[in-house]
């Protein structure tokens, strides 16, 4: 570790107060922008974090952390989801989506018409990704101790059908949460195989976690969009963006109020990347009751009660029953 790197952990270490202001020159932190003052609110004092990573996630909401999860996990979950395409097991609760061109074509080519998996916390194997001690101890600087799993995915995108609906719309994942405080939730996505630009990997704006919770609709796209794919209204294509460019097993962890989406998949593979939404057990629900976030609750609401058969479900008990604790005590959500 250099000295620079050295001091500046130091000075980490000692910071036991999130509102804390670090000064950093340039000197001592080459990879910091111009910003000399910094104040540590997005990450939690531990020994995990390099002061660097640290730094870094601060600035840009966004951390990437190479070959984090093994080749035999990924094909353990490659595995499960084909026997779920199959339908060779029924999950209880899982939502099998198909792209929205596929779903309203009449043509229906089985496993290839599976876009996305959502909410497999019944399912053991799938599950297994969210409990992986390497992603909790990374997931643990962010949340703190009492961990719970809110939201599971696994990510399919299809080739695109020409209609650009491959593509997820720039989107701050905030807006379909209604539990806070915001940095103390983050997002753990693994890319189960090399994604690259052309099969639509990750595009994040950086720094947009810094901002506040932008009004969401659905964008005014030609082709079609898919259900619940909401975007930032009035979005500016001229932001400076990064792709994420991952290897197999790479994980990136960002935050909730990060802008980001994914390319269309100009390849003929489904792309694919398995994901977890970890909150602090600590957290506490919201009424979005006037918010941006009441026209997502209401779509939500009208989703599970078609799901549960039941009708009036409050918009954060959807969120109550899919949330599963993986470490530490369940202390509120
Ligand atoms: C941070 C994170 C939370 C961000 C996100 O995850 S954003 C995405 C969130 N997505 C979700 O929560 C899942 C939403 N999807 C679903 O609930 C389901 O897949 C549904 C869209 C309701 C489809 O359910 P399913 O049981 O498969 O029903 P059917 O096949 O009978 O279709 C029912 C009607 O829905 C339509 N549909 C199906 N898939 C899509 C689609 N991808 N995009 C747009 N419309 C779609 C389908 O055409 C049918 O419409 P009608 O024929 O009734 O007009
Ligand atoms: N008009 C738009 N409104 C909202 N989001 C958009 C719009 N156009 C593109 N995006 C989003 O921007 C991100 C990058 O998409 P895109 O497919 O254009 O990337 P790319 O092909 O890697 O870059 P390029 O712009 O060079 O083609 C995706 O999240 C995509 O959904
Ligand atoms: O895998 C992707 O394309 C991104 C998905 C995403 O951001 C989301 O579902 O919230
Ligand atoms: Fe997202
Ligand atoms: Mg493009």
């Amino acid at each position: 570790m250099s000295r620079a790197a050295k001091r500046l952990k130091m000075v980490l270490n000692h910071l036991d107060h999130p509102s804390t202001t670090l000064i950093a020159s340039s000197t001592s932190a080459p990879s910091v922008s111009s910003h000399c003052t910094l104040p540590l609110r997005y990450t939690l004092d531990n020994s995990i974090l390099t002061p660097g990573q640290r730094i870094f996630y601060e600035e840009n909401g966004f951390l990437l952390i190479k070959n984090l999860v093994s080749a035999e996990d990924i094909e353990k979950f490659r595995t499960e989801f084909e026997r779920i395409c199959r339908r060779e097991v029924h999950i209880p609760g899982l939502i099998i989506m198909r792209d929205v061109v596929i779903a309203k074509s009449e043509f229906v080519p089985d496993q290839k018409a599976v876009s996305k998996l959502q909410d497999f916390q019944e399912d053991p194997e799938l599950f297994c990704y969210c409990s992986l001690p390497q992603i909790l101890k990374y997931v643990e600087c962010f949340t703190g101790p009492n961990i719970m799993a809110m939201h599971t995915m696994l990510i399919n995108k299809p080739p695109d059908a020409g209609k650009k609906t491959s593509r997820h719309p720039m989107h701050q994942d905030l807006h379909y949460f209604p539990f806070r405080p915001a940095d103390r939730i983050v997002c753990a996505w693994t890319a189960m195989e090399h994604i690259h630009q052309r099969n639509g990997c990750l595009v994040v704006l950086p720094g947009t976690h810094r901002g506040t919770l932008k009004e969401h609709d659905y964008p005014e796209w030609e082709g079609g969009v898919n259900k619940m794919y909401h975007g930032v209204r009035d979005y500016n294509p001229d932001l400076p963006r990064v792709h994420l460019e991952m290897e197999k097993g790479d994980t990136v962890f960002f935050h909730p109020l990060l802008i980001h989406g994914s390319g269309m998949n100009q390849t003929q593979g489904f792309r694919k990347a398995i994901s977890c939404h970890y909150a602090s057990a600590d957290c506490y629900y919201i009424d979005v009751k006037g918010t941006t976030q009441e026209k997502i609750e209401k779509e939500v609401q009208e989703i599970a009660a078609r799901k549960y058969s039941l009708d009036n479900i409050k918009f954060q008990d959807t969120w109550a029953l899919r949330g599963r604790l993986v470490q530490g005590e369940r202390t509120s959500i």
